[in-house]
């Protein structure tokens, strides 16, 4: 299991500076959906550049034109390229054909997805690398979460790893250590801690035990 840490509100040198105090602790560093509407691509390559031993994941949450943005999100250093569930069977298989000819991994955010188990079932035998349950900050405003969600895609699922991304913190991550995800991925349950380093010690800890 792999601790993916989110930067979504930041700008470049303060992603940097964050990572720099918790590089040791993580597997992937995000550069979250925010950073690249405001800074673009360059965040990608930038970070790449300081943490080369780190993957980096493009959060594009592709919707169309996946092969020329997964080309794009590549080029500029990304390991890993989101695309969002809810987008056509054609740009998911064309996101997941560019990402192996670039040697790159795709991974399916099922934020709005509403039959998730199904659609993971189809994205599965697509051949995307990662398939992500995901509670945005707009329903984490409302209490919700995708623990459930996680333990129902996982039923169905052969080939992708599983991922977790939504409001997780110290406090909810043995639940989803339970439902054994390859990769967690966690935002301001890190980055909006006093102790940034301690919660990302911790977190990596709990993982290690699984
Ligand atoms: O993808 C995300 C969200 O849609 C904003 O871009 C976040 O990176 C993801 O939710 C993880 O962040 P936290 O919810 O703060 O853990």
């Amino acid at each position: 299991m792999k601790l993916q840490l989110a930067l979504d509100l930041v700008n470049i040198p303060e992603g940097i500076e964050l990572v720099k105090q918790v590089e040791e602790y993580i597997d992937v560093v995000e550069i979250g959906t925010p950073v690249v509407i405001n800074e673009g691509l360059k965040a990608v390559k930038e970070m790449k550049n300081a943490f080369p031993n780190l993957e980096v994941l493009a959060d594009l949450k592709i919707m169309d034109a996946a092969g020329y943005e997964v080309m794009k999100a590549s080029e500029a250093g990304a390991d890993i390229i989101t695309i969002l569930g809810a987008a056509e069977d054609e740009s998911i298989k064309g996101a997941v054909a560019e990402a192996k000819k670039q040697g790159k991994e795709i991974l399916v955010d099922m934020i709005a997805v509403k039959d998730k188990k199904a659609r993971a079932k189809e994205l599965d035998e697509f051949g995307v690398d990662y398939i992500c349950v995901h509670t945005g900050y707009d329903l984490q405003a409302v209490g919700q979460n995708s623990f459930e969600d996680l333990r129902a895609i996982k039923d169905v699922v052969k080939n992708a790893k599983t991922a977790i991304a939504g409001g997780i913190k110290l406090d909810t991550l043995p639940e989803v250590i339970k439902a054994q995800p390859d990769l967690v991925i966690v935002g301001g349950g890190i980055t909006g801690q006093d102790d940034l380093k301690g919660a990302a010690a911790q977190m990596q800890e709990m993982i290690k035990q699984g």
